[in-house]
Protein backbone atom coordinates (compact mmCIF):
# COMPACT_ATOMS: atom_id res chain seq x y z
CA UNK A 1 0.00 0.00 0.00
CA UNK A 2 1.13 3.48 -0.71
CA UNK A 3 0.22 6.86 -1.72
CA UNK A 4 1.12 9.10 -4.99
CA UNK A 5 1.01 12.90 -4.39
CA UNK A 6 0.51 14.53 -8.15
CA UNK A 7 1.17 17.76 -9.44
CA UNK A 8 3.00 18.76 -6.46
CA UNK A 9 5.37 21.90 -7.09
CA UNK A 10 9.00 20.90 -5.49
CA UNK A 11 11.85 22.84 -4.92
CA UNK A 12 14.77 21.07 -7.36
CA UNK A 13 18.26 21.33 -6.34
CA UNK A 14 18.62 25.24 -7.86
CA UNK A 15 15.63 26.05 -5.59
CA UNK A 16 13.60 26.40 -8.42
CA UNK A 17 9.64 25.34 -8.35
CA UNK A 18 8.92 21.96 -10.54
CA UNK A 19 5.61 19.78 -10.72
CA UNK A 20 6.60 17.05 -9.68
CA UNK A 21 4.70 13.29 -8.62
CA UNK A 22 5.54 11.97 -5.12
CA UNK A 23 5.36 7.81 -4.90
CA UNK A 24 5.47 6.47 -1.15
CA UNK A 25 6.06 2.89 -0.75
CA UNK A 26 6.39 1.65 2.86
CA UNK A 27 6.88 5.01 4.50
CA UNK A 28 9.63 6.29 2.16
CA UNK A 29 9.60 8.03 -0.74
CA UNK A 30 10.36 5.72 -3.44
CA UNK A 31 10.09 7.72 -6.52
CA UNK A 32 9.85 11.07 -7.94
CA UNK A 33 9.32 11.95 -11.36
CA UNK A 34 8.04 14.97 -13.57
CA UNK A 35 4.24 15.65 -12.86
CA UNK A 36 3.24 14.32 -16.07
CA UNK A 37 5.46 11.46 -16.78
CA UNK A 38 3.36 8.17 -17.62
CA UNK A 39 3.14 5.97 -14.70
CA UNK A 40 5.45 3.18 -16.77
CA UNK A 41 8.20 5.99 -15.26
CA UNK A 42 6.83 5.24 -11.44
CA UNK A 43 6.09 1.47 -11.21
CA UNK A 44 9.31 -0.78 -12.78
CA UNK A 45 8.60 -4.35 -13.30
CA UNK A 46 9.78 -5.20 -9.60
CA UNK A 47 7.41 -3.19 -8.14
CA UNK A 48 4.49 -5.58 -6.88
CA UNK A 49 1.33 -5.96 -7.62
CA UNK A 50 -0.25 -5.24 -4.65
CA UNK A 51 2.13 -2.19 -3.98
CA UNK A 52 0.78 -0.93 -7.11
CA UNK A 53 -3.06 -0.29 -5.56
CA UNK A 54 -2.48 3.47 -4.32
CA UNK A 55 -4.34 5.91 -2.63
CA UNK A 56 -4.04 9.42 -4.84
CA UNK A 57 -4.10 12.82 -3.69
CA UNK A 58 -3.69 15.73 -6.20
CA UNK A 59 -1.52 18.24 -4.91
CA UNK A 60 -2.49 20.72 -7.87
CA UNK A 61 -1.14 24.25 -6.88
CA UNK A 62 0.25 23.04 -4.05
CA UNK A 63 3.66 23.44 -2.26
CA UNK A 64 5.07 20.15 -0.94
CA UNK A 65 8.45 20.63 0.83
CA UNK A 66 10.41 18.01 3.51
CA UNK A 67 8.15 17.98 6.54
CA UNK A 68 9.23 21.20 8.91
CA UNK A 69 12.04 20.58 11.80
CA UNK A 70 12.08 22.12 14.61
CA UNK A 71 14.67 21.43 17.32
CA UNK A 72 13.93 23.49 20.59
CA UNK A 73 10.41 22.68 21.51
CA UNK A 74 8.67 22.71 25.01
CA UNK A 75 5.96 20.03 25.12
CA UNK A 76 5.37 20.44 29.23
CA UNK A 77 4.50 16.63 30.00
CA UNK A 78 5.53 15.11 32.39
CA UNK A 79 3.96 17.71 35.08
CA UNK A 80 2.63 20.64 33.31
CA UNK A 81 -0.43 18.94 31.70
CA UNK A 82 -2.20 21.62 31.78
CA UNK A 83 0.14 23.72 29.59
CA UNK A 84 0.41 21.22 26.97
CA UNK A 85 0.84 17.54 26.24
CA UNK A 86 2.98 15.12 24.13
CA UNK A 87 -0.15 14.70 22.23
CA UNK A 88 -1.57 18.03 22.19
CA UNK A 89 2.22 19.66 21.15
CA UNK A 90 2.63 16.95 18.25
CA UNK A 91 -0.90 17.42 17.10
CA UNK A 92 0.10 21.76 17.25
CA UNK A 93 3.59 20.69 15.24
CA UNK A 94 1.97 18.87 12.65
CA UNK A 95 -0.75 21.57 11.92
CA UNK A 96 2.25 23.79 11.53
CA UNK A 97 4.09 21.34 9.16
CA UNK A 98 6.02 19.93 11.23
CA UNK A 99 7.11 16.34 11.64
CA UNK A 100 10.46 16.36 13.87
CA UNK A 101 10.77 18.40 16.88
CA UNK A 102 12.95 18.49 19.54
CA UNK A 103 11.73 18.89 23.76
CA UNK A 104 12.87 20.59 25.86
CA UNK A 105 13.36 18.83 29.29
CA UNK A 106 12.52 21.43 31.84
CA UNK A 107 9.19 19.57 32.74
CA UNK A 108 8.41 18.48 36.30
CA UNK A 109 10.41 15.91 36.95
CA UNK A 110 13.02 17.40 35.39
CA UNK A 111 14.10 15.20 32.05
CA UNK A 112 17.53 14.23 33.49
CA UNK A 113 17.02 10.53 34.23
CA UNK A 114 16.26 7.78 32.21
CA UNK A 115 13.09 6.73 33.15
CA UNK A 116 11.50 10.25 31.82
CA UNK A 117 13.51 10.01 28.43
CA UNK A 118 11.56 7.04 28.14
CA UNK A 119 8.31 8.33 29.22
CA UNK A 120 8.72 10.78 26.74
CA UNK A 121 9.75 8.92 23.73
CA UNK A 122 6.64 6.07 24.86
CA UNK A 123 4.18 9.42 24.98
CA UNK A 124 4.99 10.48 21.60
CA UNK A 125 4.80 7.06 20.26
CA UNK A 126 1.53 6.73 21.12
CA UNK A 127 0.68 9.99 20.28
CA UNK A 128 1.63 9.00 16.56
CA UNK A 129 2.40 12.49 15.46
CA UNK A 130 5.65 14.00 15.08
CA UNK A 131 8.68 12.89 15.69
CA UNK A 132 9.85 13.90 19.18
CA UNK A 133 13.42 13.64 19.95
CA UNK A 134 14.06 14.08 23.77
CA UNK A 135 17.24 16.32 25.07
CA UNK A 136 18.30 15.53 28.72
CA UNK A 137 18.87 18.30 31.22
CA UNK A 138 23.12 19.35 31.83
CA UNK A 139 21.99 19.56 35.58
CA UNK A 140 20.15 17.49 37.87
CA UNK A 141 16.49 19.42 38.36
CA UNK A 142 18.59 22.12 36.15
CA UNK A 143 19.49 23.29 39.26
CA UNK A 144 23.15 24.01 38.04
CA UNK A 145 24.51 21.77 41.14
CA UNK A 146 25.33 18.57 39.79
CA UNK A 147 26.07 16.60 36.27
CA UNK A 148 23.50 14.18 34.96
CA UNK A 149 24.45 10.98 34.14
CA UNK A 150 25.14 11.40 30.64
CA UNK A 151 25.51 8.09 29.35
CA UNK A 152 22.41 6.60 30.91
CA UNK A 153 20.24 9.95 29.12
CA UNK A 154 21.84 9.10 25.77
CA UNK A 155 21.44 5.09 26.23
CA UNK A 156 18.16 5.94 27.04
CA UNK A 157 17.48 7.73 24.04
CA UNK A 158 18.49 11.73 24.40
CA UNK A 159 19.52 13.65 22.15
CA UNK A 160 21.90 16.45 23.64
CA UNK A 161 22.05 18.19 26.69
CA UNK A 162 20.71 21.02 27.94
CA UNK A 163 19.00 23.09 31.20
CA UNK A 164 16.80 25.03 28.84
CA UNK A 165 14.82 27.33 30.54
CA UNK A 166 18.08 28.53 32.95
CA UNK A 167 21.82 29.83 31.74
CA UNK A 168 24.41 26.85 33.77
CA UNK A 169 25.64 29.74 35.63
CA UNK A 170 29.10 27.89 36.35
CA UNK A 171 31.62 27.99 34.06
CA UNK A 172 33.36 24.92 35.19
CA UNK A 173 30.08 23.02 35.35
CA UNK A 174 29.44 23.84 31.61
CA UNK A 175 32.75 22.76 31.08
CA UNK A 176 33.06 19.44 32.68
CA UNK A 177 29.35 19.03 30.54
CA UNK A 178 30.58 19.93 27.21
CA UNK A 179 33.99 16.61 27.94
CA UNK A 180 31.61 14.27 28.82
CA UNK A 181 29.05 15.74 25.83
CA UNK A 182 32.59 15.54 23.53
CA UNK A 183 33.33 11.96 24.81
CA UNK A 184 29.96 10.49 23.92
CA UNK A 185 30.02 12.54 20.31
CA UNK A 186 26.50 14.72 21.74
CA UNK A 187 25.75 18.11 21.32
CA UNK A 188 25.64 20.73 24.01
CA UNK A 189 22.30 23.06 23.61
CA UNK A 190 22.76 26.18 26.24
CA UNK A 191 20.24 28.73 26.85
CA UNK A 192 22.62 31.79 26.92
CA UNK A 193 21.74 33.79 30.62
CA UNK A 194 23.80 35.04 33.12
CA UNK A 195 21.51 35.45 36.13
CA UNK A 196 23.18 38.16 37.92
CA UNK A 197 22.28 40.69 35.26
CA UNK A 198 18.70 40.06 34.84
CA UNK A 199 17.05 40.22 38.32
CA UNK A 200 13.68 39.52 37.42
CA UNK A 201 13.30 42.02 34.40
CA UNK A 202 10.10 40.82 32.26
CA UNK A 203 11.22 42.54 28.98
CA UNK A 204 14.85 44.02 27.41
CA UNK A 205 16.32 47.07 28.15
CA UNK A 206 15.15 49.73 26.31
CA UNK A 207 12.41 52.25 25.46
CA UNK A 208 9.64 49.93 26.40
CA UNK A 209 11.04 49.16 30.10
CA UNK A 210 11.89 52.50 30.71
CA UNK A 211 8.10 53.84 30.05
CA UNK A 212 7.09 51.50 31.91
CA UNK A 213 9.21 51.26 34.32
CA UNK A 214 10.15 47.74 34.41
CA UNK A 215 13.48 46.38 34.83
CA UNK A 216 15.29 45.62 31.83
CA UNK A 217 17.28 42.51 30.68
CA UNK A 218 20.66 43.74 29.40
CA UNK A 219 21.90 42.27 26.25
CA UNK A 220 25.22 40.96 27.96
CA UNK A 221 23.33 38.68 29.83
CA UNK A 222 22.87 36.63 26.77
CA UNK A 223 26.25 37.57 25.35
CA UNK A 224 28.12 37.11 28.15
CA UNK A 225 27.92 32.88 28.44
CA UNK A 226 28.15 33.06 24.34
CA UNK A 227 31.14 34.31 24.85
CA UNK A 228 32.17 32.29 27.84
CA UNK A 229 30.78 29.09 26.15
CA UNK A 230 32.96 29.49 22.83
CA UNK A 231 36.23 30.05 24.88
CA UNK A 232 34.56 26.41 26.31
CA UNK A 233 33.55 24.68 23.54
CA UNK A 234 36.97 25.19 21.86
CA UNK A 235 38.99 23.98 25.05
CA UNK A 236 36.68 21.00 24.81
CA UNK A 237 35.88 20.38 21.23
CA UNK A 238 32.07 20.18 21.73
CA UNK A 239 29.62 20.37 19.23
CA UNK A 240 28.08 23.92 20.84
CA UNK A 241 24.99 24.98 19.90
CA UNK A 242 23.33 28.31 21.21
CA UNK A 243 19.65 28.41 21.85
CA UNK A 244 17.46 31.32 20.80
CA UNK A 245 20.18 34.11 19.40
CA UNK A 246 18.37 37.85 20.12
CA UNK A 247 21.52 39.96 20.33
CA UNK A 248 23.85 41.45 18.06
CA UNK A 249 26.76 41.04 20.76
CA UNK A 250 26.01 36.85 20.85
CA UNK A 251 26.12 37.20 16.93
CA UNK A 252 29.11 38.89 16.44
CA UNK A 253 31.10 36.26 19.21
CA UNK A 254 29.63 33.55 17.53
CA UNK A 255 30.86 34.85 13.97
CA UNK A 256 34.29 35.02 14.88
CA UNK A 257 33.87 31.67 16.53
CA UNK A 258 32.95 30.29 13.32
CA UNK A 259 35.49 31.81 11.38
CA UNK A 260 37.89 30.22 13.58
CA UNK A 261 36.85 27.07 13.31
CA UNK A 262 35.68 26.11 16.76
CA UNK A 263 32.34 23.75 16.14
CA UNK A 264 29.44 26.39 17.09
CA UNK A 265 25.55 26.35 15.85
CA UNK A 266 22.88 28.49 16.32
CA UNK A 267 19.29 29.20 16.28
CA UNK A 268 17.03 31.77 15.85
CA UNK A 269 12.97 31.99 16.50
CA UNK A 270 10.42 34.02 14.14
CA UNK A 271 9.44 36.09 17.16
CA UNK A 272 12.77 37.64 17.18
CA UNK A 273 13.30 38.27 13.57
CA UNK A 274 9.51 39.71 13.28
CA UNK A 275 9.28 41.87 16.41
CA UNK A 276 11.20 44.24 18.23
CA UNK A 277 10.55 45.88 21.96
CA UNK A 278 9.32 48.78 19.89
CA UNK A 279 6.36 46.63 18.38
CA UNK A 280 5.14 45.35 21.69
CA UNK A 281 1.38 47.46 22.08
CA UNK A 282 1.37 47.20 26.00
CA UNK A 283 1.52 44.99 29.68
CA UNK A 284 0.06 42.12 27.68
CA UNK A 285 2.25 39.03 28.31
CA UNK A 286 1.10 37.64 25.40
CA UNK A 287 4.54 39.55 24.15
CA UNK A 288 6.73 38.55 27.34
CA UNK A 289 8.94 35.77 26.61
CA UNK A 290 12.84 34.71 26.89
CA UNK A 291 15.18 35.96 25.45
CA UNK A 292 13.15 39.39 25.77
CA UNK A 293 12.10 41.11 22.31
CA UNK A 294 15.02 43.49 21.44
CA UNK A 295 15.68 46.52 19.52
CA UNK A 296 15.10 46.97 15.99
CA UNK A 297 18.81 47.00 15.74
CA UNK A 298 19.12 43.49 17.30
CA UNK A 299 16.53 42.12 15.05
CA UNK A 300 18.41 43.79 12.32
CA UNK A 301 21.28 41.81 13.66
CA UNK A 302 19.59 38.20 13.74
CA UNK A 303 18.06 38.72 10.18
CA UNK A 304 21.83 39.15 8.88
CA UNK A 305 22.93 36.24 10.95
CA UNK A 306 20.42 34.02 9.33
CA UNK A 307 21.45 35.09 5.73
CA UNK A 308 25.08 34.89 6.24
CA UNK A 309 25.08 31.65 7.85
CA UNK A 310 26.21 32.88 11.14
CA UNK A 311 22.74 31.71 12.31
CA UNK A 312 22.37 27.94 11.36
CA UNK A 313 18.61 27.15 11.84
CA UNK A 314 15.03 28.45 12.41
CA UNK A 315 13.55 26.93 15.78
CA UNK A 316 10.05 27.70 17.33
CA UNK A 317 10.70 27.43 20.89
CA UNK A 318 7.12 26.73 21.28
CA UNK A 319 6.36 27.58 25.02
CA UNK A 320 2.81 27.24 25.67
CA UNK A 321 1.30 28.24 29.20
CA UNK A 322 -2.26 28.61 30.40
CA UNK A 323 -4.21 31.55 29.78
CA UNK A 324 -4.38 31.87 33.65
CA UNK A 325 -0.67 32.14 34.02
CA UNK A 326 -0.49 34.73 31.06
CA UNK A 327 -3.34 36.81 32.48
CA UNK A 328 -0.84 37.68 35.59
CA UNK A 329 0.60 40.42 33.81
CA UNK A 330 3.51 41.26 32.59
CA UNK A 331 5.97 41.02 35.41
CA UNK A 332 4.62 37.86 36.81
CA UNK A 333 3.45 35.82 33.94
CA UNK A 334 6.13 32.90 32.67
CA UNK A 335 8.35 33.84 29.60
CA UNK A 336 7.04 32.12 26.49
CA UNK A 337 5.07 32.22 23.67
CA UNK A 338 3.35 29.24 21.70
CA UNK A 339 4.92 28.52 17.76
CA UNK A 340 3.99 25.70 16.09
CA UNK A 341 1.11 27.07 14.28
CA UNK A 342 2.43 30.36 13.32
CA UNK A 343 6.59 30.08 12.48
CA UNK A 344 5.95 28.94 8.59
CA UNK A 345 3.35 31.45 7.51
CA UNK A 346 4.98 33.90 9.40
CA UNK A 347 8.08 34.12 7.75
CA UNK A 348 6.41 32.99 4.42
CA UNK A 349 4.67 35.94 4.65
CA UNK A 350 7.31 38.58 5.80
CA UNK A 351 10.33 37.15 4.23
CA UNK A 352 9.45 35.32 1.10
CA UNK A 353 6.08 36.82 -0.17
CA UNK A 354 7.84 39.90 0.27
CA UNK A 355 11.77 39.11 -2.15
CA UNK A 356 13.19 39.10 0.64
CA UNK A 357 14.43 35.58 0.40
CA UNK A 358 13.92 32.75 -1.92
CA UNK A 359 11.19 29.81 -0.99
CA UNK A 360 14.66 27.57 -0.81
CA UNK A 361 16.63 29.90 1.60
CA UNK A 362 13.05 29.67 3.98
CA UNK A 363 12.25 25.70 3.55
CA UNK A 364 16.40 24.68 4.07
CA UNK A 365 17.06 27.02 7.30
CA UNK A 366 14.00 24.58 8.52
CA UNK A 367 14.43 21.14 7.15
CA UNK A 368 17.73 20.55 5.52
CA UNK A 369 19.89 22.38 7.89
CA UNK A 370 18.31 21.62 11.02
CA UNK A 371 19.05 18.28 10.06
CA UNK A 372 22.26 18.48 8.69
CA UNK A 373 23.42 20.28 12.08
CA UNK A 374 21.86 17.09 14.63
CA UNK A 375 22.76 14.47 12.07
CA UNK A 376 19.06 13.51 11.78
CA UNK A 377 18.14 11.22 8.87
CA UNK A 378 15.16 13.23 6.95
CA UNK A 379 14.96 17.23 6.23
CA UNK A 380 15.00 16.12 2.63
CA UNK A 381 12.60 15.10 -0.49
CA UNK A 382 15.34 12.66 -2.24
CA UNK A 383 14.22 8.84 -3.39
CA UNK A 384 15.12 6.52 -0.39
CA UNK A 385 14.02 9.01 1.92
CA UNK A 386 11.75 8.85 4.59
CA UNK A 387 8.66 10.25 3.60
CA UNK A 388 8.70 13.24 5.86
CA UNK A 389 6.31 15.68 4.13
CA UNK A 390 3.89 18.70 4.08
CA UNK A 391 1.71 20.38 1.62
CA UNK A 392 1.45 23.51 1.90
CA UNK A 393 -1.24 26.81 0.02
CA UNK A 394 1.23 29.42 -0.42
CA UNK A 395 -1.95 31.45 -1.99
CA UNK A 396 -4.87 31.47 0.48
CA UNK A 397 -4.83 34.78 3.53
CA UNK A 398 -5.73 33.59 6.48
CA UNK A 399 -5.65 35.81 10.10
CA UNK A 400 -4.14 34.42 13.40
CA UNK A 401 -6.72 32.73 15.11
CA UNK A 402 -5.15 31.32 18.67
CA UNK A 403 -8.89 29.82 19.45
CA UNK A 404 -8.33 27.45 16.30
CA UNK A 405 -4.87 26.27 17.62
CA UNK A 406 -4.28 22.61 18.39
CA UNK A 407 -2.23 23.65 21.14
CA UNK A 408 -3.73 24.18 24.43
CA UNK A 409 -1.85 27.47 24.84
CA UNK A 410 -3.32 30.26 23.35
CA UNK A 411 -0.58 32.81 23.90
CA UNK A 412 0.66 34.49 20.91
CA UNK A 413 1.75 37.70 19.98
CA UNK A 414 0.68 37.53 16.43
CA UNK A 415 -3.42 37.57 17.01
CA UNK A 416 -5.28 38.96 13.95
CA UNK A 417 -1.99 38.68 11.85
CA UNK A 418 -3.46 38.58 8.27
CA UNK A 419 -0.87 35.58 7.17
CA UNK A 420 -0.12 32.83 3.76
CA UNK A 421 1.62 30.02 3.37
CA UNK A 422 -0.30 27.85 5.66
CA UNK A 423 0.15 24.15 6.17
CA UNK A 424 -2.76 21.93 4.49
CA UNK A 425 -1.50 18.19 4.71
CA UNK A 426 1.50 16.39 6.91
CA UNK A 427 2.86 12.63 6.30
CA UNK A 428 4.77 11.33 8.69
CA UNK A 429 6.60 8.21 7.45
CA UNK A 430 4.29 8.51 5.11
CA UNK A 431 1.46 8.58 7.35
CA UNK A 432 -1.18 11.46 6.30
CA UNK A 433 -1.46 13.14 10.01
CA UNK A 434 -2.65 16.07 9.49
CA UNK A 435 -5.25 17.40 6.86
CA UNK A 436 -6.66 20.61 6.91
CA UNK A 437 -10.60 20.70 6.66
CA UNK A 438 -11.19 23.64 4.10
CA UNK A 439 -8.46 23.62 1.42
N1 LIG B 1 11.39 30.76 25.94
C1 LIG B 1 10.62 31.04 26.96
O1 LIG B 1 10.22 32.19 27.10
N2 LIG B 1 10.22 30.11 27.84
C2 LIG B 1 10.62 28.74 27.89
C3 LIG B 1 11.97 28.57 28.46
C4 LIG B 1 13.12 28.87 27.54
O2 LIG B 1 13.06 28.56 26.32
O3 LIG B 1 14.15 29.39 27.99
C5 LIG B 1 9.58 27.98 28.70
O4 LIG B 1 9.85 26.84 29.09
O5 LIG B 1 8.48 28.49 28.89
ZN1 LIG C 1 15.71 29.07 26.66
ZN1 LIG D 1 12.99 27.03 25.20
Amino acid sequence: MGQLITNASVLNEQGKLESKSILIIDGKIEKIVDANAGVSLLFDSSTPVEEQRIEKVDAQGKLVIPGLIDMHVHLREPGFEYKETIETGSRSAVKGGFTTIACMPNTRPVTDNPETVKLVLNKAAEAGLAKVLPYAAITKGELGRELTDFEALKEAGAIGFTDDGVGVQSAQMMKDAMYKAAALDMPVIAHCEDNTLVEGAPVAEGEFARRHGLKGIPNESEAIHVGRDILLAEATGVHYHVCHVSTEQSIRLIRQAKEIGINVTAEVCPHHLLLSEEDIPGLDANWKMNPPLRSPRDVQACIEALQDGTIDIIVTDHAPHSEEEKAKGMQLAPFGIVGFETAFPLLYTRFVATGVWTLDFLVKRMTADPAKVFRLNTGRLEEGAPADLTMIDLESEQAVDPQTFASKGRNTPFTGWKLKGWPVKTWVDGRLVWTANVQ
